[in-house]
């Protein structure tokens, strides 16, 4: 009998749950056991490769979460913030890792995770790749080198389809240079500029979004200093990454005790 972890893909047909169930469906490390999409989605009931226009893959897509992930070693979900959130009580009762890719959480969302981790092992992060959560690292450490009359920009710029911003990534770079220069991130962020702004606040960290076409993911962060800029700068070409990351996560949780995790964890960046 295959002993490999069994894998529900949660949001089965989006862009991201689709490059799952392809990354997931050819390693061999692990088992895809389900997939799920939204009650009256007109996959619910099919054979999951068929729905994907491909071979069947004896998957059957279903809309009861409870049932898919009774049957789990781990749930991978790329959602929205409010399904994240009710998967995370669904996947601590079912002792299944949940891998969580989501973004754009308000703060009663994330206050939502914490309580499931307490029962659940939940590995979460704006960004499965292993370039942004290296770029993490170093954004860390360029911010802990200079002073703040080097002023921090972050730029991101993705597809047409994305909802939030900005995006998680962003956040997560953010969260980076504010942890460099010790402050939080919640009093120095500047998210939204428009009209007469007045000049810029020294120690603020600025958000840029640009969104258009079929862009994967760009993110850069500036150190715009006194006659010199240092530019971070990740570019995502491909979402195969980000499906490698979370199914990397997966794995690295089998067996762990509950809390929260992220890909720094995973990675060993920390
Ligand atoms: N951490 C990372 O590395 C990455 C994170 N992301 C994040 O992943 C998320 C998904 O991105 P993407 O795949 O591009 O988005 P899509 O909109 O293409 O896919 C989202 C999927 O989730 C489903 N879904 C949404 N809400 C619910 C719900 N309440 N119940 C059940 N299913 C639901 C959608 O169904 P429906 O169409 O019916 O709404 C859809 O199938 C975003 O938050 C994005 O920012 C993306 C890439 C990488
Ligand atoms: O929505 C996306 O597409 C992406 N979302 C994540 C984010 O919000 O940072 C990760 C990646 O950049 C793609």
């Amino acid at each position: 009998m295959d002993q490999t972890p069994g894998i529900v893909v949660t949001g089965a047909s989006g862009r991201m749950g689709r490059m799952l169930i392809e990354v997931i469906s050819q390693s061999e490390a692990a088992r895809l056991v389900g997939a799920l999409e939204r009650p009256g989605h007109d996959w619910i009931g099919r054979d999951l490769g068929e729905a994907m226009g491909g071979a069947a893959m004896g998957v059957t897509v279903g809309d009861d979460p409870l049932e898919a992930f009774a049957n789990a070693q781990a749930i991978v979900d790329f959602t929205s913030p409010d399904a994240t959130v009710a998967h995370a009580d669904l996947a601590a009762q079912a002792r299944a890792v949940h891998v969580i890719g989501t973004t754009g959480f308000a703060e009663e969302h994330l206050t939502r995770l914490k309580a499931a981790a307490r029962h659940a092992t939940i590995i979460r992060a704006g960004n499965m790749s292993l370039g942004v959560n290296l770029l993490t690292v170093l954004t860390r450490k360029v911010a802990e080198a200079l002073d703040t009359s080097f002023d921090i920009e972050i730029v991101e710029a993705h597809h047409a389809q994305k909802v939030d911003a900005p995006s998680g990534t962003a956040l997560m770079l953010g969260e980076a240079a504010a942890a460099g220069r010790g402050v939080s991130l919640d009093d120095v962020a500047d998210r939204a500029r428009d009209g007469i702004t007045g000049a810029r606040k020294t120690g603020d960290i600025g958000f840029t979004a640009i969104r258009g076409g079929d862009i994967v993911g760009e993110h850069d962060v500036i150190f715009a200093g006194p006659g010199e800029r240092i530019v971070l700068r990740h570019v995502a070409s491909d979402r195969s990454l980000f499906a490698r990351g979370a199914l990397k996560a997966a794995l690295w949780g089998q067996g762990r005790g509950p809390g929260e995790f992220d890909m720094l964890d995973v990675l060993g960046l920390k």
